[in-house]
């Protein structure tokens, strides 16, 4: 599956120390995995963390789920053996699609993280000012494939409060998506964190996917079905890009170039994001075999 091929509405964090939680991830409908070895692992578990998930990304079969590793900062005594732990793993067979690297402030934190793990795609959490003013230089790197918005770390280097609109990170999160679209990259959307609030969760879905985010990062398996339903192509949706690709063909073997469909106009780029649509519920009923 190519990259923008790949439906990416569920990405799911799964703390590297925790090998029951690694184990259940096997059957679990996430279309992508963050094996993490940052913030949701403790200091004293780290090494023990690295060398599980080495093994278990050598050796467990995680089907067609993305596998994404996020390590430690270059800046943390653990980043530069995460670095070393993850191109080991790689030379031995293990199945690494990205290595995502926190607190990215500038493509130079790329370049670093290049040179340590060179057969690795690169992706980027973007959660501090300075990488959210920097997203264009980061997004040009040519490593980039993914961002991740880190919002609980930018809510807390902005100083700002959590709220339903998330109307204090929409600068940040524009940018983002400013840069990433501009670069063809992935873009997923940050986590909520009330993982029992279904309906807090649904709402920041909707308004994640109506931004541009190609998904969520979740934390828990309770948040799956929300995601993967907000960010697949609704039946109305489908039926509606069959309607204007037919509508619009017609209208162009009668040599017009403009057709209406709902009261509404249908030219040549609304058929680019009708065929999208289309792609991307195909490859999401792929998914599901
Ligand atoms: C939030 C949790 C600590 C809750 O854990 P727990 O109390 O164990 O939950 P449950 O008892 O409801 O679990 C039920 C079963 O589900 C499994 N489980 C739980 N979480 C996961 C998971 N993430 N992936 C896979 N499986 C999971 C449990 O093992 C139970 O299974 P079973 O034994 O069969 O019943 C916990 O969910 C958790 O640790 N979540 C991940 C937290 C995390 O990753 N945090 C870091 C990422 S957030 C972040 O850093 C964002 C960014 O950087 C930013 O700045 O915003
Ligand atoms: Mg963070």
């Amino acid at each position: 599956m190519t990259q923008t091929a790949r439906p990416y509405r569920s990405v799911l964090y799964i703390p590297g120390s925790k090998e029951r939680a690694l184990e259940k991830a096997m059957g679990l409908p996430a279309d992508a995995i963050i094996f993490d070895l940052e913030d949701a692992v403790a200091p004293d578990e780290k090494p023990a963390a690295r060398k599980l998930l080495a093994q278990v990304l050598t050796d467990w079969d995680f089907g067609a789920r993305a596998r994404i590793v996020r390590i430690n900062g270059l800046d943390t005594e653990w980043g530069a053996a995460d670095c070393n732990a993850m191109d080991e793993a790689i030379a031995r067979g293990a199945k690494i699609d990205a290595v995502l690297i926190p607190k990215v402030n500038c493509a130079r934190d790329l370049d670093a993280v290049a040179a340590l793990v060179p057969g690795a795609d690169l992706w980027a959490m973007m959660e501090t000012c300075q990488g959210m003013l920097n997203a264009a230089e980061i997004a040009a790197h040519p490593k980039l494939k993914g961002m991740v918005m880190g919002t609980n770390d930018l809510a807390k280097e902005l100083n700002s409060r959590f709220r339903a609109d998330r109307l204090p990170m929409q600068a940040g999160l524009g940018l983002c998506l400013l840069a990433g679209r501009a670069h063809g990259l992935i873009l997923v959307d940050g986590v909520y964190n009330a993982f029992k609030d279904e309906d807090g969760l649904l709402f920041e879905c909707e308004q994640g996917r109506d931004m541009g985010f190609d998904g969520k990062t979740l934390i828990h398996p309770a948040q799956l079905e929300i995601a993967n339903r907000a960010f697949a192509p609704s039946d109305a949706e489908i039926d509606l890009a069959q309607r204007q690709i037919a509508a619009f063909d017609e209208v162009m073997a009668n040599g017009g170039g403009v057709a209406v469909v709902d009261g509404k106009i249908v030219e040549n780029l609304h058929i680019v994001t009708a065929k999208a649509t289309l792609a991307k519920a195909a490859a999401i009923a792929a998914l599901a075999g």
